[in-house]
This record gives structure tokens, sequence and C-alpha cells, in this order.
């Protein structure tokens, strides 16, 4: 069995996915390890050596994922210790991880300075005090990359543009300097980096191009106070086409990022893509319940929810629907796809033309970057299963959630209480 995510090639193999939904029951989340492979190649054929890849492990953090790219050699990006505690599990290796992230804890930072953790990505003059404070305890020295915010519009969903002076991440540029230098005179901070994180889903090159100009200003600044930044992390957000987008052309960006660090010499490149690995790399599969006509609308509610699937709700995404059986020469009426969470905002899509019935199943495409990873249990409902596809095989990669563990844990009160 061979999977690909192309409309057309999806009709072709629904007999897999059919066969998926029966075996794992819906809603299912569906992925391809060759498509993750060909879209990590797609940065690795022009990303070589010293430059280096970290995956955003928040895209899709499934071990079996993970694991993948281990393989394929990938560093990766994290913004929290449960993150790390998945990498290692996955059998990624400490020092090819960089810790992104506004709040770190102390546990988190102490946790990661224990594993000797590649770098942090450091986004606050308070947090680059709290490292210092818990390395020097520790008797160790934390490497550190300072995120800077480059102030530049990357043109995106308000709620993921993150590169903007009003946005809370990273430190501004006209404090850099300072902060690198404070960062210098603390003895347990080596001062290694800058990093730079404008935002998600951008679909042009110029906000990464007018960023990388700002990030290479503020290292030619240091390098002429005699401060010797070796590396440069130019952060992920490298938009995939949902609609009709037009596919974001990585590589001139790769070249032009490598031409000007060979310029200034002794820099070594990263990156951080999430999306851009593994969104077109999975379906959601779901079921419909209930085909509802009504007079204004019609609706076809499916087995899966905003919980599992949060894009739609939170940023009004678009996600292709397709149908895995077609129904030849019937009426394609107008309908919502709904899921059953009691919230208006529970929808897939909108106004799509959809010929389906009770017991048919949908695919909701390009699910495989911040699917699983967003959802929640909303409505006391178990998260879905997983499934990898690799070449012949499809292997189950996470069960869904036992009912039971969606209560365990918690405790009533006693009588006397
Ligand atoms: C610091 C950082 N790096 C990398 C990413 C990955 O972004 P994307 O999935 O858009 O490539 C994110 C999320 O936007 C992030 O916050
Ligand atoms: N969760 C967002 C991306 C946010 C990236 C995190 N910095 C999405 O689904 O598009």
């Amino acid at each position: 069995m061979s999977f690909t995510y192309k409309e057309t090639e999806l009709f072709a193999e629904q007999c897999a996915v059919t066969e998926l939904a029966k075996t794992h029951g819906t809603p299912l989340f569906v992925y391809s390890k060759a498509a993750i492979t060909a879209n990590w190649q797609q940065f690795s054929q022009h990303w070589p050596a010293p430059h280096k890849l970290c995956y955003a492990v928040k895209a899709n953090s499934n071990l079996a994922v993970l694991n993948v790219l281990a393989r394929l050699g990938a560093g990766f990006d994290i913004v929290s210790g449960g993150e790390l505690a998945r990498v290692l599990a996955a059998g990624g290796k400490a020092e090819d991880v960089v810790f992104s992230g506004v709040g770190k804890s102390h546990e988190e930072i102490a946790y990661a300075l224990d594993q000797n953790i590649g770098c942090f990505n450091v986004e606050s003059s308070a947090e680059l005090e709290r490292i210092q404070h818990i390395a020097s305890e520790k008797g160790v020295v934390a490497p550190i990359s300072l995120r800077v915010n480059p102030d530049v519009d990357a043109q995106t969903h308000p709620y993921i543009a993150t590169g903007l002076k009003a946005n809370k991440f990273g430190i501004a540029m006209g404090e850099a300097l300072d902060v690198f230098r404070r960062g210098q005179a603390l003895e347990n901070l080596d001062m290694r980096g800058v990093d730079c994180h404008i935002g998600s889903q951008i679909l042009t090159p110029q906000p990464f191009l007018d960023a990388a100009d700002r990030m290479f200003n503020l290292i030619g600044t240091l390098r002429e106070e005699g401060i010797q930044i070796t590396h440069l992390d130019m952060g992920g957000g490298f938009g995939i086409p949902y609609q009709h987008e037009e596919k974001l052309e990585v590589s001139g960006y790769l070249q032009e990022l490598q031409r000007r660090a060979k310029e200034i010499g002794n820099l070594t490149l990263m990156l951080e893509p999430g999306r851009a690995i593994v969104g077109n790399a999975g379906i959601m599969v779901t079921k419909v319940e209930y085909y509802k006509p009504g007079s204004e609308k019609n609706f076809l509610l499916v087995d899966a929810g905003m919980n599992d699937l949060l894009r739609p709700s939170l940023y009004n995404a678009y996600h292709d629907i397709v149908p895995v059986q077609r129904h030849q020469g019937v009426d394609e009426p107008l309908v919502d796809v709904v899921g059953p969470v009691c919230e208006t905002g529970d929808f897939f899509g909108h106004a799509r033309h959809l010929a389906a019935q009770e017991g048919d199943l949908l695919a909701v495409m390009n699910a495989g970057a911040y699917g699983f990873t967003m959802a929640s249990n909303y409505n006391t409902r178990p998260r879905a299963a997983e499934v990898m596809v690799h070449g012949e095989t499809a292997s189950l990669i996470r069960e869904r959630e036992p009912l039971a563990s969606l209560w365990q844990g918690e405790h009533v009160l006693g009588d006397d209480a």
C-alpha cells in the first residue's frame, strides 16, 4: 500500500483509508513517512553542513515522527521540558536541541542543563539572569543565543505573527547589544549566537529576507564590538499551501543566507522548520455521523471536533475536505462540515460542495502540523489515534486515549471535606 496526499491519489487509495478507519476507528490522524522524508530533504539538500536544521517539535511531536526525523539527522527546536523528554525518548540527542520559548520555568532550565542541551534561545534579560543562576548552582556553563525581535511584518494571521515589536517574543533590536554585553559578563553563560522567528505560515520570502538583513546587521555591530557570534538561527515559519496559495520557494532564501554567512565568515546557520516538514504529510480522517439539511444551511456532522483539529476554529484556517468514497452522479449540496462540540465555532469548513451520507469517511487535508499537538479533551472527548504509513505498511503509532484516562488522577472530596 502506498499513500500520498494529493487528492487523486487519495481516491486511488480509498481502500487503504477505509481499512485504516475500520481498524483504528475515527477520528484518526494518518501520516506518511515518505512525505515527511521528502519534505525534510527539500530543506537538507540546500543546507550543507555545518549549517543545521532543527525541526520544530510543536508542529507534530509524535515519537514515531520525531524518530523518522532523528534518523534523517535532524536537530530539534523545543519549547518545553515535555518536548525535550519526547525528543530524547524518540532517539534525538540533547546536544542537537535548541530550547526556544518566552516562559521557561526553573524546572525546565534545570532539566535542559542536566541533559546538556545544545543551546538556549533566550528571550529576555530576566531569563538570562535565571539561566545564569541555575547554571552557577550546578557548576556548568550554559550555551546561549539571544532571540532578537527584528520588528518585521510577517504578513500572516495576527495570532501567529511573532516578529513585531508589539509581540511578546524576543529582545528588542535596540536592546540586544546591552543584553549581550551583560550575558558576556556572566560567568556561567557562553554567549554564542543570535536567533529570531518572525511568525508562522509565511508565504512570501520578503519578510524572511528583511529579518535576515536586520540580523546580519546586528551581527556586524556585535562583531565590531569584538563579540564573536558564531551562529545565527533564523527560526521557522515556512508556509504551505492550504487552499490556492502559491507554494513558498525556500531554496533561494536558503542560498542567500549561506552567501551572506560566507561573506562575513565563521558563522553557522540554523533553521527551525515545523509546518513545512509535516503539514502536508498528514490527514485527519473523520466519519459522517449525520446529514442535517436546513432552510438556511445544510450541515454534515462529523465525529471529529475542534478538540481534534483546532486550526479552523482558532484562526478561521482553511483545510480541504475530501470524501474518501465518492458518490458518482449525485448532487453535491453546499454544506458546513461541523463537529459534535458544543460551540458554534466547532467547524472544519463552511459552504463546501460535498455529497456524503451517514457513515461516509472524509479526509481533512494538510492536518499533519498543529493538528494532534493542539488537540484537547474538551467536552471530555478522548484524543484520536495516530497511524504512520511507511512503504506497504501502516503502523499504529499512538492509540486513541482510553476513556478512563479522562478522569484518572482526579479525586472527589470525601464526605468529611
Ligand atoms: C521559535 C519557533 N521556531 C520554530 C517554529 C516553527 O514554525 P513553523 O511551524 O511555522 O515552521 C515556531 C512556531 O511558529 C517557533 O515559535
Ligand atoms: N499553531 C499555529 C502555528 C503556531 C506556531 C507556533 N509558534 C498553526 O496551526 O498554524
